[in-house]
């Protein structure tokens, strides 16, 4: 069982604080809201929980099963779907699901065609991603996040490109396969965290 404590955590790009003395701890099951104006931090705030970029100060630890994750080693337990993060265009959609999953095991019990099936994707399974929609794209993002097996998911923005019936299936998506992990939400749209058991506003935190 994972558990993340951020402890006094702040963030400075050059001279602007973009949040400071953050203080939290998620165990597991738990869904984080991260809510805040365009530029107030959010996406800042997941890439330091993810590790791509320090934190300026504080502490963010992982803590399983009562043993401290290293910080090089915390990619391992933790998916993130973002609109900053490409996924290799190049790859057919097999090719790019196998080429994933090689990296990150799948959820228990699911199979890649389950996971075609899951995300309306079975009939585009030999097209190149490059050729996808908006929405296909952003469904296969959501997808390898979701089902790769680990305790912390991270998603940046999820229901963009995604319309009125993409935003239903997402919301099933979660609620179905959400399980005992640990889920942070960076969004604006309410739809895209209704689930949640905490939310922090990041204007709180200047
Ligand atoms: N690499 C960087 N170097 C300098 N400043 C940065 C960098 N990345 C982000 N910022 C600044 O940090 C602030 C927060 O940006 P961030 O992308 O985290 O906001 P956000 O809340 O996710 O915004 P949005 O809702 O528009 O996606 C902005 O002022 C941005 O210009």
């Amino acid at each position: 069982m994972l558990e993340i404590q951020l402890q006094e955590v702040s963030k400075r790009f050059q001279y602007e604080w973009i949040f400071k003395n953050l203080n939290l701890i998620l165990y597991p099951g738990s869904a984080l809201a991260i809510t805040g104006g365009n530029g107030s931090g959010k996406s800042t705030l997941l890439k330091c929980m993810a590790g791509v970029i320090p934190i300026t100060s504080g502490r963010i630890q992982f803590i399983l099963d009562g043993k401290e994750i290293d910080d090089g080693e915390k990619y391992n337990y933790l998916s993130l779907s973002a609109p900053y993060l490409e996924v290799p265009e190049e790859f057919t959609l097999s090719e790019l699901i196998r080429f994933h999953f090689k990296f990150k095991k799948l959820l228990a019990g699911i199979s890649e065609n389950d996971l075609l099936e899951i995300l309306f994707l079975t009939a585009h399974r030999k097209k190149k991603v490059a050729q996808f929609s908006s929405g296909m794209k952003q469904r296969l993002k959501l997808g390898l996040a979701v089902f790769s097996d680990v305790p912390l998911v991270l998603l940046d923005e999820p229901t963009s490109n995604l319309d009125q019936k993409g935003v239903q299936w997402y919301q099933d998506l979660i609620s179905r396969y959400q399980m005992n992990r640990t889920l942070l939400v960076c969004s604006n749209d309410p739809r895209e965290y209704e689930f949640s058991t905490h939310k922090i506003a990041l204007e709180d935190y200047k």
